[in-house]
Protein backbone atom coordinates (compact mmCIF):
# COMPACT_ATOMS: atom_id res chain seq x y z
CA UNK A 1 0.00 0.00 0.00
CA UNK A 2 1.60 3.46 -0.94
CA UNK A 3 2.24 5.74 1.80
CA UNK A 4 1.86 2.83 4.93
CA UNK A 5 4.63 1.15 6.53
CA UNK A 6 4.52 -2.64 7.39
CA UNK A 7 2.68 -3.51 10.73
CA UNK A 8 5.00 -5.39 12.72
CA UNK A 9 3.47 -8.95 12.59
CA UNK A 10 4.07 -12.35 11.72
CA UNK A 11 3.79 -12.46 7.56
CA UNK A 12 0.78 -15.00 8.10
CA UNK A 13 -1.32 -11.30 8.08
CA UNK A 14 -1.08 -11.68 4.36
CA UNK A 15 0.97 -8.71 4.27
CA UNK A 16 -1.67 -5.72 5.61
CA UNK A 17 -0.29 -2.30 6.45
CA UNK A 18 -1.14 0.59 8.78
CA UNK A 19 -1.17 3.73 7.26
CA UNK A 20 1.11 6.50 8.00
CA UNK A 21 0.68 8.43 10.88
CA UNK A 22 -0.82 5.40 13.25
CA UNK A 23 0.03 2.78 15.45
CA UNK A 24 -0.92 0.06 17.11
CA UNK A 25 -0.57 0.33 20.93
CA UNK A 26 -2.45 -2.14 23.60
CA UNK A 27 -4.69 -0.69 25.89
CA UNK A 28 -4.20 -3.14 28.98
CA UNK A 29 -6.29 -1.15 31.75
CA UNK A 30 -8.53 1.01 33.17
CA UNK A 31 -6.62 4.04 32.76
CA UNK A 32 -7.70 4.25 29.00
CA UNK A 33 -11.41 3.83 29.58
CA UNK A 34 -12.03 7.49 28.99
CA UNK A 35 -10.55 6.96 25.64
CA UNK A 36 -11.89 4.51 24.66
CA UNK A 37 -15.49 4.94 25.70
CA UNK A 38 -14.81 8.59 23.15
CA UNK A 39 -14.17 6.50 20.45
CA UNK A 40 -17.13 4.11 21.48
CA UNK A 41 -19.86 6.79 21.37
CA UNK A 42 -18.48 8.37 18.05
CA UNK A 43 -18.99 5.09 16.64
CA UNK A 44 -22.20 3.92 18.08
CA UNK A 45 -23.98 7.69 19.22
CA UNK A 46 -26.08 7.29 22.45
CA UNK A 47 -27.98 9.70 24.92
CA UNK A 48 -25.78 9.18 27.93
CA UNK A 49 -22.60 10.77 28.34
CA UNK A 50 -18.95 9.84 29.88
CA UNK A 51 -19.72 10.16 33.05
CA UNK A 52 -22.72 7.81 33.25
CA UNK A 53 -21.06 5.51 31.12
CA UNK A 54 -17.71 5.04 32.98
CA UNK A 55 -20.05 3.62 35.81
CA UNK A 56 -21.40 1.13 33.69
CA UNK A 57 -19.97 -2.43 34.61
CA UNK A 58 -17.22 -2.79 31.41
CA UNK A 59 -16.97 -6.42 29.81
CA UNK A 60 -13.85 -5.19 28.14
CA UNK A 61 -10.98 -7.42 27.94
CA UNK A 62 -8.53 -5.47 29.11
CA UNK A 63 -4.96 -7.33 27.92
CA UNK A 64 -7.52 -8.13 24.87
CA UNK A 65 -8.01 -4.45 23.80
CA UNK A 66 -5.85 -2.60 20.78
CA UNK A 67 -6.32 0.73 19.57
CA UNK A 68 -5.20 2.49 17.03
CA UNK A 69 -3.54 5.91 17.71
CA UNK A 70 -2.83 8.76 15.29
CA UNK A 71 0.11 10.03 16.28
CA UNK A 72 1.18 12.63 14.04
CA UNK A 73 -2.13 14.97 13.39
CA UNK A 74 -2.20 16.80 10.16
CA UNK A 75 -0.63 20.21 10.49
CA UNK A 76 -3.66 22.98 11.75
CA UNK A 77 -5.47 19.55 13.41
CA UNK A 78 -7.31 20.78 16.54
CA UNK A 79 -7.00 17.09 17.76
CA UNK A 80 -4.61 16.05 20.48
CA UNK A 81 -1.39 13.96 19.37
CA UNK A 82 -1.75 10.38 20.22
CA UNK A 83 -5.47 10.83 20.42
CA UNK A 84 -7.11 6.72 19.90
CA UNK A 85 -8.94 6.66 16.70
CA UNK A 86 -9.50 3.61 16.37
CA UNK A 87 -9.99 0.17 18.51
CA UNK A 88 -11.14 -3.22 18.82
CA UNK A 89 -10.62 -6.16 21.57
CA UNK A 90 -11.57 -9.89 21.73
CA UNK A 91 -12.86 -11.88 24.56
CA UNK A 92 -10.55 -15.15 25.44
CA UNK A 93 -13.61 -18.11 25.16
CA UNK A 94 -12.22 -21.07 26.04
CA UNK A 95 -15.76 -23.27 25.53
CA UNK A 96 -17.22 -21.41 22.32
CA UNK A 97 -19.48 -24.58 21.18
CA UNK A 98 -18.86 -25.88 17.70
CA UNK A 99 -21.15 -29.08 16.16
CA UNK A 100 -20.30 -32.35 18.76
CA UNK A 101 -17.72 -30.05 20.69
CA UNK A 102 -16.24 -27.17 22.54
CA UNK A 103 -13.08 -25.25 21.47
CA UNK A 104 -11.03 -22.07 21.69
CA UNK A 105 -12.14 -19.50 19.98
CA UNK A 106 -11.77 -15.26 20.31
CA UNK A 107 -14.86 -13.22 20.18
CA UNK A 108 -14.25 -9.84 18.79
CA UNK A 109 -15.76 -7.07 19.84
CA UNK A 110 -15.93 -3.14 20.59
CA UNK A 111 -14.48 -2.40 16.98
CA UNK A 112 -14.65 0.95 16.39
CA UNK A 113 -12.94 4.32 14.32
CA UNK A 114 -13.73 7.79 15.12
CA UNK A 115 -14.82 8.86 11.75
CA UNK A 116 -11.83 11.62 11.53
CA UNK A 117 -9.71 8.72 10.59
CA UNK A 118 -12.33 5.98 8.72
CA UNK A 119 -12.30 4.28 5.81
CA UNK A 120 -8.05 5.16 5.66
CA UNK A 121 -7.75 1.24 6.27
CA UNK A 122 -7.71 1.48 10.11
CA UNK A 123 -10.36 -1.67 10.07
CA UNK A 124 -8.17 -3.30 7.61
CA UNK A 125 -5.32 -3.34 10.16
CA UNK A 126 -7.01 -4.11 12.82
CA UNK A 127 -8.31 -7.17 11.02
CA UNK A 128 -4.89 -8.28 10.22
CA UNK A 129 -3.77 -7.55 13.77
CA UNK A 130 -6.54 -9.48 15.14
CA UNK A 131 -5.77 -12.56 12.90
CA UNK A 132 -2.07 -12.79 13.70
CA UNK A 133 -2.83 -12.39 17.20
CA UNK A 134 -4.90 -14.89 17.69
CA UNK A 135 -3.21 -17.38 15.56
CA UNK A 136 -0.28 -16.71 17.75
CA UNK A 137 -2.69 -17.74 20.61
CA UNK A 138 -3.81 -21.04 18.86
CA UNK A 139 -7.12 -19.88 18.52
CA UNK A 140 -8.99 -21.86 15.31
CA UNK A 141 -11.65 -19.54 15.17
CA UNK A 142 -13.08 -15.67 15.54
CA UNK A 143 -15.99 -14.88 15.87
CA UNK A 144 -18.37 -12.07 15.93
CA UNK A 145 -21.57 -10.01 16.08
CA UNK A 146 -21.38 -7.54 13.40
CA UNK A 147 -22.99 -4.13 13.87
CA UNK A 148 -23.99 -3.75 9.84
CA UNK A 149 -24.25 -7.30 7.71
CA UNK A 150 -21.62 -5.50 5.44
CA UNK A 151 -19.06 -5.11 7.12
CA UNK A 152 -16.75 -8.60 7.48
CA UNK A 153 -17.58 -10.66 4.60
CA UNK A 154 -14.35 -9.33 2.91
CA UNK A 155 -12.26 -10.93 6.18
CA UNK A 156 -13.32 -13.84 5.33
CA UNK A 157 -15.78 -14.08 8.26
CA UNK A 158 -19.05 -16.43 6.97
CA UNK A 159 -22.66 -15.35 7.98
CA UNK A 160 -22.87 -19.02 10.28
CA UNK A 161 -26.19 -18.31 12.53
CA UNK A 162 -29.73 -16.19 12.03
CA UNK A 163 -31.57 -15.12 15.03
CA UNK A 164 -35.41 -14.83 15.10
CA UNK A 165 -37.13 -12.03 17.25
CA UNK A 166 -41.17 -12.55 17.81
CA UNK A 167 -43.78 -11.05 19.37
CA UNK A 168 -46.34 -13.73 20.99
CA UNK A 169 -49.46 -12.11 21.83
CA UNK A 170 -50.60 -12.57 25.19
CA UNK A 171 -52.39 -16.07 25.47
CA UNK A 172 -51.28 -17.60 22.70
CA UNK A 173 -52.02 -21.02 22.47
CA UNK A 174 -49.17 -23.57 23.04
CA UNK A 175 -49.04 -27.42 22.74
CA UNK A 176 -49.66 -29.13 25.39
CA UNK A 177 -46.35 -30.56 27.54
CA UNK A 178 -46.92 -33.59 30.04
CA UNK A 179 -45.22 -32.49 33.30
CA UNK A 180 -45.41 -28.50 32.54
CA UNK A 181 -48.11 -27.92 34.98
CA UNK A 182 -45.93 -29.71 38.06
CA UNK A 183 -43.24 -26.95 37.49
CA UNK A 184 -43.22 -24.30 39.63
CA UNK A 185 -42.68 -21.10 38.61
CA UNK A 186 -40.99 -18.17 41.05
CA UNK A 187 -41.13 -14.48 39.65
CA UNK A 188 -38.35 -12.81 41.37
CA UNK A 189 -36.74 -9.41 41.28
CA UNK A 190 -33.33 -10.07 39.23
CA UNK A 191 -30.17 -9.69 41.95
CA UNK A 192 -26.99 -10.71 40.16
CA UNK A 193 -25.85 -11.62 43.86
CA UNK A 194 -28.59 -14.00 44.55
CA UNK A 195 -29.34 -15.67 41.80
CA UNK A 196 -26.58 -15.09 39.18
CA UNK A 197 -24.66 -18.32 39.66
CA UNK A 198 -27.90 -20.04 38.87
CA UNK A 199 -28.70 -18.16 35.60
CA UNK A 200 -25.17 -18.51 34.56
CA UNK A 201 -25.32 -22.46 35.24
CA UNK A 202 -28.42 -23.06 33.47
CA UNK A 203 -27.49 -20.16 30.43
CA UNK A 204 -24.44 -22.54 30.35
CA UNK A 205 -25.89 -26.11 30.33
CA UNK A 206 -28.43 -25.50 27.75
CA UNK A 207 -25.63 -25.71 25.28
CA UNK A 208 -25.52 -29.62 25.67
CA UNK A 209 -28.90 -29.90 25.37
CA UNK A 210 -30.44 -32.17 23.73
CA UNK A 211 -28.26 -34.89 25.07
CA UNK A 212 -25.57 -36.18 22.97
CA UNK A 213 -26.38 -33.28 19.56
CA UNK A 214 -25.98 -29.55 21.72
CA UNK A 215 -26.64 -26.46 20.47
CA UNK A 216 -23.34 -24.74 18.13
CA UNK A 217 -22.82 -21.14 18.47
CA UNK A 218 -24.06 -20.90 22.08
CA UNK A 219 -21.85 -18.84 23.76
CA UNK A 220 -21.52 -18.09 27.47
CA UNK A 221 -20.28 -15.38 29.51
CA UNK A 222 -16.96 -17.57 30.00
CA UNK A 223 -14.97 -14.35 31.49
CA UNK A 224 -15.63 -12.52 34.85
CA UNK A 225 -16.35 -8.95 32.83
CA UNK A 226 -18.53 -10.46 30.74
CA UNK A 227 -20.26 -11.77 33.57
CA UNK A 228 -20.54 -8.97 35.16
CA UNK A 229 -21.25 -6.91 32.38
CA UNK A 230 -24.26 -9.54 31.03
CA UNK A 231 -25.70 -9.40 34.61
CA UNK A 232 -25.76 -5.94 35.47
CA UNK A 233 -28.99 -4.19 35.07
CA UNK A 234 -28.17 -0.49 35.35
CA UNK A 235 -31.17 1.93 35.77
CA UNK A 236 -29.86 4.46 32.21
CA UNK A 237 -30.54 1.51 30.16
CA UNK A 238 -33.68 0.48 31.20
CA UNK A 239 -35.23 2.99 28.67
CA UNK A 240 -38.64 3.64 30.29
CA UNK A 241 -39.05 -0.28 31.35
CA UNK A 242 -39.40 -1.87 34.94
CA UNK A 243 -35.90 -3.46 36.31
CA UNK A 244 -35.11 -6.48 35.75
CA UNK A 245 -37.61 -9.39 36.66
CA UNK A 246 -36.47 -13.05 37.13
CA UNK A 247 -38.83 -16.40 36.26
CA UNK A 248 -37.47 -19.78 38.01
CA UNK A 249 -39.32 -22.72 37.05
CA UNK A 250 -38.07 -25.99 39.40
CA UNK A 251 -39.53 -29.34 39.73
CA UNK A 252 -40.87 -31.17 42.49
CA UNK A 253 -37.29 -31.34 44.00
CA UNK A 254 -36.82 -27.80 43.78
CA UNK A 255 -34.27 -28.36 40.77
CA UNK A 256 -34.11 -25.29 38.35
CA UNK A 257 -35.24 -26.78 34.98
CA UNK A 258 -35.47 -23.27 32.95
CA UNK A 259 -35.46 -19.34 33.70
CA UNK A 260 -36.40 -16.04 31.60
CA UNK A 261 -35.46 -11.89 32.60
CA UNK A 262 -37.43 -10.07 31.40
CA UNK A 263 -38.38 -6.39 31.77
CA UNK A 264 -42.31 -5.25 31.61
CA UNK A 265 -43.45 -1.39 30.41
CA UNK A 266 -47.29 -0.52 30.40
CA UNK A 267 -48.94 2.17 28.27
CA UNK A 268 -51.54 3.98 30.24
CA UNK A 269 -52.48 6.25 27.61
CA UNK A 270 -55.71 4.68 26.14
CA UNK A 271 -58.47 3.50 28.44
CA UNK A 272 -57.30 -0.16 28.75
CA UNK A 273 -53.60 -0.86 29.73
CA UNK A 274 -51.08 -1.77 27.07
CA UNK A 275 -48.06 -3.26 28.70
CA UNK A 276 -45.59 -6.15 26.84
CA UNK A 277 -43.42 -8.01 28.34
CA UNK A 278 -39.79 -7.65 27.17
CA UNK A 279 -37.90 -11.22 27.39
CA UNK A 280 -34.10 -10.58 27.73
CA UNK A 281 -33.27 -14.08 27.87
CA UNK A 282 -35.36 -17.76 28.23
CA UNK A 283 -33.38 -20.90 28.71
CA UNK A 284 -35.12 -24.26 29.28
CA UNK A 285 -33.37 -27.33 29.78
CA UNK A 286 -36.74 -29.74 29.30
CA UNK A 287 -39.62 -29.56 26.95
CA UNK A 288 -42.16 -28.94 29.81
CA UNK A 289 -40.13 -25.97 31.20
CA UNK A 290 -40.07 -24.15 28.58
CA UNK A 291 -43.80 -24.78 27.95
CA UNK A 292 -44.04 -24.17 31.84
CA UNK A 293 -41.69 -20.74 30.90
CA UNK A 294 -43.88 -19.40 28.60
CA UNK A 295 -47.44 -19.96 29.68
CA UNK A 296 -46.07 -17.92 32.56
CA UNK A 297 -45.18 -15.30 30.52
CA UNK A 298 -47.93 -14.79 28.25
CA UNK A 299 -50.35 -14.41 31.01
CA UNK A 300 -48.87 -11.39 32.98
CA UNK A 301 -51.77 -9.01 34.31
CA UNK A 302 -51.44 -5.83 32.41
CA UNK A 303 -49.97 -7.47 29.08
CA UNK A 304 -51.12 -7.79 25.52
CA UNK A 305 -47.68 -9.42 24.07
CA UNK A 306 -44.26 -10.64 24.89
CA UNK A 307 -41.44 -9.89 22.72
CA UNK A 308 -37.83 -11.73 22.32
CA UNK A 309 -35.18 -10.40 20.21
CA UNK A 310 -32.46 -13.27 20.21
CA UNK A 311 -33.53 -17.04 19.60
CA UNK A 312 -31.92 -19.58 18.19
CA UNK A 313 -34.64 -20.13 14.42
CA UNK A 314 -35.83 -23.53 16.19
CA UNK A 315 -36.31 -22.94 20.12
CA UNK A 316 -38.71 -24.87 21.63
CA UNK A 317 -41.32 -22.24 21.46
CA UNK A 318 -41.43 -22.23 17.56
CA UNK A 319 -43.05 -25.79 17.93
CA UNK A 320 -44.86 -25.20 20.38
CA UNK A 321 -46.80 -22.06 19.47
CA UNK A 322 -50.43 -23.50 17.66
CA UNK A 323 -50.21 -20.14 15.40
CA UNK A 324 -46.25 -19.45 14.82
CA UNK A 325 -47.35 -16.69 12.24
CA UNK A 326 -49.36 -14.59 14.89
CA UNK A 327 -46.02 -14.24 16.36
CA UNK A 328 -44.65 -12.71 13.51
CA UNK A 329 -41.39 -14.28 13.12
CA UNK A 330 -38.38 -11.81 12.02
CA UNK A 331 -34.90 -13.30 10.81
CA UNK A 332 -31.53 -11.10 10.75
CA UNK A 333 -27.95 -12.41 10.88
CA UNK A 334 -26.50 -12.96 14.54
CA UNK A 335 -22.96 -14.94 14.41
CA UNK A 336 -20.47 -14.87 11.78
CA UNK A 337 -17.25 -16.94 11.77
CA UNK A 338 -14.03 -16.63 10.55
CA UNK A 339 -11.77 -19.68 10.16
CA UNK A 340 -8.35 -18.78 11.20
CA UNK A 341 -6.56 -22.64 11.41
CA UNK A 342 -8.27 -24.69 9.04
CA UNK A 343 -6.98 -28.17 9.84
CA UNK A 344 -7.20 -27.18 13.63
CA UNK A 345 -10.84 -25.77 13.44
CA UNK A 346 -12.31 -28.87 11.00
CA UNK A 347 -10.86 -31.26 13.55
CA UNK A 348 -12.11 -29.33 16.50
CA UNK A 349 -15.49 -30.35 15.51
CA UNK A 350 -18.29 -33.66 14.73
CA UNK A 351 -19.92 -34.21 11.45
CA UNK A 352 -23.15 -35.81 10.66
CA UNK A 353 -22.06 -39.03 8.73
CA UNK A 354 -19.10 -40.09 6.91
CA UNK A 355 -17.31 -38.33 4.60
CA UNK A 356 -14.23 -38.60 2.20
CA UNK A 357 -13.07 -35.56 0.75
CA UNK A 358 -10.77 -32.88 -0.78
CA UNK A 359 -11.55 -29.05 -0.09
CA UNK A 360 -9.58 -26.47 -2.33
CA UNK A 361 -9.98 -23.58 -0.21
CA UNK A 362 -9.42 -20.02 -1.35
CA UNK A 363 -7.72 -17.73 1.42
CA UNK A 364 -6.53 -14.28 0.42
CA UNK A 365 -5.59 -13.24 4.04
CA UNK A 366 -4.19 -16.08 5.40
CA UNK A 367 -2.60 -18.62 2.77
CA UNK A 368 -1.69 -21.18 5.68
CA UNK A 369 -5.22 -21.53 4.64
CA UNK A 370 -5.51 -21.96 1.04
CA UNK A 371 -5.03 -25.02 -1.14
CA UNK A 372 -6.51 -28.73 -0.45
CA UNK A 373 -7.27 -30.48 2.25
CA UNK A 374 -8.20 -33.58 2.71
CA UNK A 375 -10.82 -34.36 5.27
CA UNK A 376 -12.13 -37.77 6.42
CA UNK A 377 -14.95 -38.89 8.63
CA UNK A 378 -15.43 -42.13 9.23
CA UNK A 379 -18.93 -42.55 11.42
CA UNK A 380 -21.64 -40.37 11.89
CA UNK A 381 -20.92 -37.67 14.51
CA UNK A 382 -17.33 -38.82 14.54
CA UNK A 383 -14.53 -36.34 14.61
CA UNK A 384 -12.57 -35.35 11.02
CA UNK A 385 -8.87 -36.27 10.43
CA UNK A 386 -7.83 -33.35 8.15
CA UNK A 387 -4.49 -33.25 5.91
CA UNK A 388 -3.14 -31.08 3.28
CA UNK A 389 -3.00 -32.65 -0.06
CA UNK A 390 -0.53 -31.59 -2.94
CA UNK A 391 3.36 -31.08 -2.19
CA UNK A 392 4.26 -33.14 0.67
CA UNK A 393 0.70 -34.07 2.17
CA UNK A 394 -1.16 -37.13 0.31
CA UNK A 395 -3.34 -37.36 -2.39
CA UNK A 396 -7.20 -37.72 -1.63
CA UNK A 397 -9.62 -39.90 -2.56
CA UNK A 398 -11.11 -37.27 -4.22
CA UNK A 399 -8.38 -35.79 -6.42
CA UNK A 400 -7.74 -36.72 -9.86
CA UNK A 401 -4.29 -37.41 -9.77
CA UNK A 402 -2.04 -34.40 -9.21
CA UNK A 403 -2.91 -31.49 -10.69
CA UNK A 404 -6.64 -32.99 -10.57
CA UNK A 405 -9.68 -31.53 -9.62
CA UNK A 406 -10.97 -31.30 -5.85
CA UNK A 407 -14.44 -32.21 -4.67
CA UNK A 408 -15.19 -28.88 -3.38
CA UNK A 409 -14.14 -25.55 -3.95
CA UNK A 410 -14.74 -22.45 -1.92
CA UNK A 411 -13.64 -19.55 -0.14
CA UNK A 412 -12.97 -19.79 3.67
CA UNK A 413 -15.79 -17.44 4.31
CA UNK A 414 -18.29 -19.76 3.06
CA UNK A 415 -16.47 -22.44 5.07
CA UNK A 416 -16.86 -20.17 8.38
CA UNK A 417 -20.64 -19.65 6.92
CA UNK A 418 -21.41 -23.56 7.32
CA UNK A 419 -18.52 -24.77 10.35
CA UNK A 420 -21.54 -24.47 12.44
CA UNK A 421 -23.59 -26.77 11.13
CA UNK A 422 -26.70 -24.59 10.22
CA UNK A 423 -25.41 -22.92 6.67
CA UNK A 424 -25.83 -25.39 4.24
CA UNK A 425 -22.96 -25.81 1.43
CA UNK A 426 -25.38 -27.39 -0.89
CA UNK A 427 -27.01 -24.03 -0.32
CA UNK A 428 -23.83 -22.16 -0.38
CA UNK A 429 -23.44 -23.72 -4.01
CA UNK A 430 -27.17 -22.71 -5.04
CA UNK A 431 -25.42 -19.28 -5.01
CA UNK A 432 -22.20 -19.96 -6.42
CA UNK A 433 -20.88 -19.78 -3.88
CA UNK A 434 -19.19 -23.31 -3.75
CA UNK A 435 -18.56 -25.26 -6.80
CA UNK A 436 -18.90 -29.12 -6.36
CA UNK A 437 -17.30 -31.50 -8.99
CA UNK A 438 -20.31 -34.02 -8.39
CA UNK A 439 -23.57 -33.19 -6.85
CA UNK A 440 -23.46 -36.23 -4.86
CA UNK A 441 -20.55 -35.56 -3.26
CA UNK A 442 -21.83 -32.00 -2.73
CA UNK A 443 -24.74 -33.92 -1.30
CA UNK A 444 -23.16 -36.46 0.93
CA UNK A 445 -20.99 -32.96 2.08
CA UNK A 446 -23.83 -31.10 3.15
CA UNK A 447 -25.65 -33.88 5.35
CA UNK A 448 -21.97 -34.03 7.08
CA UNK A 449 -21.69 -30.44 7.71
CA UNK A 450 -24.85 -30.06 9.08
CA UNK A 451 -25.97 -30.44 12.51
CA UNK A 452 -29.90 -31.56 13.80
CA UNK A 453 -30.00 -28.50 16.27
CA UNK A 454 -29.90 -25.13 14.56
CA UNK A 455 -27.03 -22.87 15.75
CA UNK A 456 -27.55 -19.95 18.09
CA UNK A 457 -27.20 -17.34 20.33
CA UNK A 458 -29.22 -15.14 22.42
CA UNK A 459 -26.28 -12.11 23.29
CA UNK A 460 -24.08 -9.99 20.82
CA UNK A 461 -20.83 -7.60 21.58
C1 LIG B 1 -17.60 -6.94 16.02
C2 LIG B 1 -17.98 -5.50 16.14
O1 LIG B 1 -17.67 -4.87 17.09
S1 LIG B 1 -18.90 -4.82 14.87
C3 LIG B 1 -18.85 -3.06 15.16
C4 LIG B 1 -18.24 -2.28 14.03
N1 LIG B 1 -18.34 -0.87 14.38
C5 LIG B 1 -19.27 -0.02 13.90
O2 LIG B 1 -20.10 -0.39 13.08
C6 LIG B 1 -19.25 1.37 14.46
C7 LIG B 1 -19.33 2.46 13.37
N2 LIG B 1 -18.38 2.24 12.31
C8 LIG B 1 -17.02 2.30 12.47
O3 LIG B 1 -16.51 2.46 13.58
C9 LIG B 1 -16.15 2.12 11.25
O4 LIG B 1 -16.79 2.72 10.16
C10 LIG B 1 -15.83 0.65 10.90
C11 LIG B 1 -15.12 0.00 12.10
C12 LIG B 1 -17.10 -0.15 10.59
C13 LIG B 1 -14.94 0.63 9.67
O5 LIG B 1 -13.70 1.20 9.98
P1 LIG B 1 -12.78 1.86 8.82
O6 LIG B 1 -11.44 2.08 9.42
O7 LIG B 1 -13.47 3.00 8.22
O8 LIG B 1 -12.71 0.66 7.77
P2 LIG B 1 -11.58 0.49 6.66
O9 LIG B 1 -11.19 1.82 6.12
O10 LIG B 1 -10.49 -0.37 7.19
O11 LIG B 1 -12.41 -0.30 5.57
C14 LIG B 1 -12.12 -1.63 5.23
C15 LIG B 1 -13.13 -2.08 4.20
O12 LIG B 1 -14.41 -2.23 4.84
C16 LIG B 1 -15.39 -1.44 4.15
N3 LIG B 1 -16.34 -0.96 5.16
C17 LIG B 1 -16.03 -0.26 6.25
N4 LIG B 1 -17.15 -0.02 6.95
C18 LIG B 1 -18.17 -0.59 6.28
C19 LIG B 1 -19.57 -0.67 6.51
N5 LIG B 1 -20.14 -0.09 7.59
N6 LIG B 1 -20.32 -1.35 5.63
C20 LIG B 1 -19.76 -1.92 4.54
N7 LIG B 1 -18.43 -1.86 4.26
C21 LIG B 1 -17.64 -1.19 5.14
C22 LIG B 1 -14.60 -0.34 3.49
O13 LIG B 1 -15.31 0.20 2.40
C23 LIG B 1 -13.36 -1.08 3.08
O14 LIG B 1 -13.64 -1.85 1.93
P3 LIG B 1 -12.50 -2.22 0.87
O15 LIG B 1 -11.25 -2.51 1.62
O16 LIG B 1 -13.05 -3.42 0.17
O17 LIG B 1 -12.37 -1.02 0.00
Amino acid sequence: MAGSRPLSLPRDTGGMTLPDGYRIIPLDDRARLDDVLEVDTWAFPIEHGLDELRQLPSPLPWGRMWGIEAVEPPAGSLAPANALAGMYGAYDLRAFPVPGDETACSWVTWVGVHPSHRRRGLLRSMIAHHFAEARGRGESLSVLNAAEAGIYGRFGYGHAAPTLSLTVPRGAELRPVAGSDALRGEFLTWDPEAHGDLVGALHRSVAQVPVGIGRPGWATWETPELRRAQDADPAILHRGKEALRLLVVSDASGQAQGYARFRRSVNWDGAVPDGTVEVRDIVALTPAAAHRLWSLLLDLDLTNRATVDMLPVDDPIMHLLIDVRAAEPRLRDLVWVRILDLPAALAARRYAAPIDLVLDVHDALIPENAGRWRVTVTEAFGPASVERVGAGGVLGAGVRGAGGVADLVLDIDALGAAHLGSTSLAALALAGRVEARDPRVLAAAAVAWSWPIAAGADWEF
